[in-house]
């Protein structure tokens, strides 16, 4: 397609789309803005955009697309601001945050005014942040949830899809509602789950500092989702606070509900909490067929030798399987470690794992 689409928050998620955008339609032309200087200009100098708008203002009054891609409180402020500006009546204009009925309700402002938005959130990302983390493949696979009100015109909802095509994700049609609820129980409430792990875990630290040196393994992947950029995070809690709250006292029960269990030694209980939990968690479906992706790793049982991990790189350059990761885990403390290897696709870490099972007689297993 042939138009400028211009893109406000140059991060992660905006220099993502941004890039997925201009893979797919090399004819377009791609702007964007920053309040933050050397991201814009890292964003120009990667070639992410094809070039930077002085203002909010300045690069709006350009655009065929408007993608807002800023945390979300920001979001709304630029929707209030752009009532003032002056736009193309043809334009469209989305979002990426990971909330959606008060940007909707912001936005009803611009519907108004006879100017299309469709509110979106592409599901899926990861704890990093900022331009140099962007990647064209980010999205790939994903569900991308858009949640159009009646007013927009479905002719208008294809014409955005097209324009994000590039992200290879599926496009799914939400009501801001059921999109908060949803994102409220399985994206945003982990993150406060994620989050409290730690500050537990700060607090015993206090009390011996043998803790954080044991906590390299499982306790890192489970809370790697806390090491997400805060601004974003605090954001999406005060947007969705309502949801969140109910989350919060429906947590709070369950956990007094299994706290009995231990207390009260309920050996059956204890049991089938654990094998319900893992029953529903191994249906889900597997991250290729849409569930928020970020990373797909392997771990490899190594022997701890000098020149073990160049081994096994060696072997995988070989055969031209690129790592976009490498961790040496070190939870045991005998002839053993784990080596966790982060590939960019299912593909790369099934081969990864063909290509160590002919070469060695490491166990690998995938995370
Ligand atoms: N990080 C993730 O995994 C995902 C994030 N999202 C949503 O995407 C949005 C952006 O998140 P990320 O790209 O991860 O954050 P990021 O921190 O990587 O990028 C945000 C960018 O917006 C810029 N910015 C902030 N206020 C601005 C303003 N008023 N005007 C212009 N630029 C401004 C910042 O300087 C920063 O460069 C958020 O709304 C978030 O909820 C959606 C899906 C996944
Ligand atoms: O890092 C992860 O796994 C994430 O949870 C990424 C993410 C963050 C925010 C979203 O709205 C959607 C996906």
């Amino acid at each position: 397609m042939e138009g400028t689409v211009f893109v406000v928050g140059l991060g992660l998620i905006g220099g993502s789309i941004a890039l997925a955008i201009k893979k797919e339609h090399p004819q377009s032309f791609v702007i964007g803005f920053d309040v933050n200087e050397e991201e814009m200009k890292l964003a120009k100098t990667l070639a992410v955009i094809d070039d930077n708008a002085f203002s909010i203002e300045e690069g709006m009054a350009q655009a065929d697309v408007i993608i807002l891609a800023t945390p979300v409180m920001q979001t709304e402020k630029i929707l209030a601001e752009m009532l003032t500006y002056r736009l193309k009546q043809s334009v469209i204009v989305t979002d990426v945050g990971s909330t959606k009925q008060r940007i909707v309700q912001h936005a009803k402002r611009l519907l108004e005014k006879g100017i299309t938005f469709i509110g979106g959130h592409p599901m899926a990302g990861s704890h990093k942040s900022g331009i140099t983390a962007a990647r064209a493949h980010l999205f790939e696979n994903a569900f991308y949830i858009l949640t159009p009100t009646e007013e927009v015109q479905g002719s208008d909802v294809e014409r955005l899809k097209q324009w994000l095509k590039g992200t290879k994700a599926h496009f799914v049609a939400l009501s801001p509602k059921e999109h908060d609820r949803i994102t409220g129980v399985i994206s945003h409430f982990p993150h406060i789950i994620a989050a409290s792990l730690v500050h537990q875990a700060q607090q015993h630290e206090q009390e011996d500092e043998l803790v954080s040196r044991l906590a390299a393994g499982g306790f890192r992947d489970i809370t790697r989702i806390a090491s997400s950029n805060p601004e974003m995070w605090r954001d999406i809690f005060l947007h969705n606070k309502e949801e969140l709250l109910a989350l919060f006292d429906r947590w709070m029960m369950e956990m007094q509900k299994v706290r009995s269990f231990v207390e009260r030694e309920e050996s059956d209980a204890i049991y089938r909490y654990f094998l319900e939990a893992k029953q529903f968690r191994d249906g889900l479906p597997v991250r290729t067929k849409g569930a928020i992706p970020s990373f797909y790793d392997l771990y490899v049982d190594v022997p701890d030798y000098p020149g073990v991990i160049s081994e096994i790189t060696g072997y995988l350059a070989h055969e031209r399987i690129s790592i976009t990761n490498i961790r040496i885990i070190e939870t045991r403390e005998e002839i053993y470690g784990v080596l966790r290897l982060s590939f960019q696709s299912d593909e790369d870490r099934q081969r990864a794992k063909e290509c160590i099972k002919k070469h060695t007689n490491y166990e690998t297993y995938e995370g």
